[in-house]
């Protein structure tokens, strides 16, 4: 087990890791669930006097959701009533005179980690622990806490070089996430297990299905990931049209996987019949697999499929949900996202929902947290937890602590 932020010395000077990616519309960086659980945690270190900088990432390079951690900072501080100072800046000159002028109870954004060169490649902690970004930080604070649970699966260096030169310690959100999760994977069920499936991540969803096929009887999918599945099963759909970059890359990346898992699992996959698009006056339009068209682009599973994926739930006696089955922030294409969640509260199976982005569908859609089992903050990493795969940077908070 890790450490805890109760193990804490008073007073210290801390570097936080937070996970506030965030849908981004237009440039404009969109409040979810994410900011609103760190923010507790957030509060906690400063009433209890800690000087606190918050690292984070937003994104990825060459992607519209790579953007500043600026708006973060003033999401923070409206969720905190208080004042969140932000620099532009990660481990440079800059970064460093704002760290030194931190005083204990002020709280410091950082700039976004994927802006230095060193955070995202994917590599073992010991090198990310050997990275000037890291040895340059860490000589500037006492302790280091991890609270992002959400991106505890990647072995980025914000994530698992610190805790291998440092003092860490796991946050509040941590704690929580990981007991949950970890508590969820040990369940059994006697009944059907469904699990709906969608959202833009396929290359995180698809070992998923091959994880969990001992506990889960179906698989309901949706989103970017239904439709690479439904290109797969040689509907004209999962093609880039302009403007998107969800398709292309992911298919070539995962096409061999995709078709093996479509044989393999051709009794438990239910792939969606119909699908909805923008159509004429900008209205909701629908149509069969049979009649998709590769130009269009298609933004939710169609009504009938919605509906059959909730008489699916309606039978099951846990659902477990990761990604929304279309673009549920327009209220055109809810439709898919909202039945099943619809109907995993209005039945008493056990649920969890997961997603960073997933989860805001609860609240904007008016549901009742109550009605679900546990509402995770998590994607991947939720995902990941439920094959029992280990996460690499709750591995290395968990080293830390021997
Ligand atoms: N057909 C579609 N076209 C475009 N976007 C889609 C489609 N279907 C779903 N989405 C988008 O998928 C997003 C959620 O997927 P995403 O993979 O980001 O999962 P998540 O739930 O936020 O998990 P994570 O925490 O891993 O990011 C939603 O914001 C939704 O708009
Ligand atoms: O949103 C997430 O799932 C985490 O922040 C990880 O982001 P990534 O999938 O871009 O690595």
């Amino acid at each position: 087990m890790f450490n805890t932020i109760d193990d804490l010395e008073p007073g210290q000077r801390l570097l936080v890791r937070f996970d506030l990616n965030a849908p981004v519309e237009d440039g404009t960086v969109q409040d979810n669930r994410r900011f609103a659980r760190h923010a507790e945690t957030l509060r906690e270190l400063l009433e209890a006097g800690h000087a606190v900088a918050v690292l984070a990432h937003q994104g990825r390079p060459g992607r519209d959701t790579f953007v500043s951690l600026e708006q973060h900072a003033e999401i923070l501080a409206d969720h905190l009533d208080r004042d969140v100072d932000f620099v532009a800046d990660t481990f440079g000159e800059d970064a460093l005179a704002a760290i030194d002028g931190l005083e204990g109870g002020e709280v410091l954004v950082l700039e976004n980690a994927r802006m230095c060169d060193e955070e995202l490649p994917e590599e073992e902690p010991e090198v990310k622990a050997d990275t000037e970004f890291v040895q340059t930080l860490a000589t500037e604070f006492d302790a280091y806490v991890n609270d992002a649970y959400s991106a505890a699966h990647r072995s980025h260096a914000s994530l698992v070089g610190f805790p291998r030169v440092m003092d860490a310690y796991a946050g509040r959100v941590m704690e929580q996430e990981y007991t949950a999760n970890s508590s969820i994977q040990e369940r059994e069920f006697d009944g059907t297990v469904t699990m709906a499936l969608g959202g833009t991540k396929a290359e995180d969803l698809i070992p998923v299905i091959e994880g969990v096929d001992d506990t889960v009887d179906r698989f309901c999918l949706g989103g970017i990931v239904g439709e690479l599945f439904l290109r797969a099963a040689g509907h004209d759909v999962g093609y880039d049209v302009e403007g998107t970059d969800f398709f292309d890359e992911q298919w070539d990346d995962q096409r061999e996987t995709i078709e093996r898992i479509l044989e393999e699992y051709e009794d438990s996959l239910h792939l969606a019949n119909d699908l909805a698009y923008e159509g004429e006056d900008d209205e909701r339009a629908e149509v069969d697999v049979e009649g998709l068209e590769k130009e269009t682009s298609y933004l939710d599973v169609g009504s009938d499929t919605a509906e059959t994926y909730a008489d699916l739930v309606c039978e099951s006696e846990a659902v477990f949900v990761k990604g929304a089955l279309g673009v549920f922030e327009d209220e055109r294409f809810a439709d898919g996202t909202v039945s099943v969640l619809e109907a995993i509260a209005e039945t008493d199976c056990f649920s969890v929902v997961g997603g960073g982005d997933t989860s805001r569908a609860i609240e904007m859609y008016g549901l009742d947290e109550d009605d679900f089992g546990h509402v995770s903050i998590a994607g991947g990493a939720y995902v990941r937890a439920l094959t029992g795969e280990p996460l690499v940077a709750v591995e290395v908070l968990e080293d830390a602590a021997e």
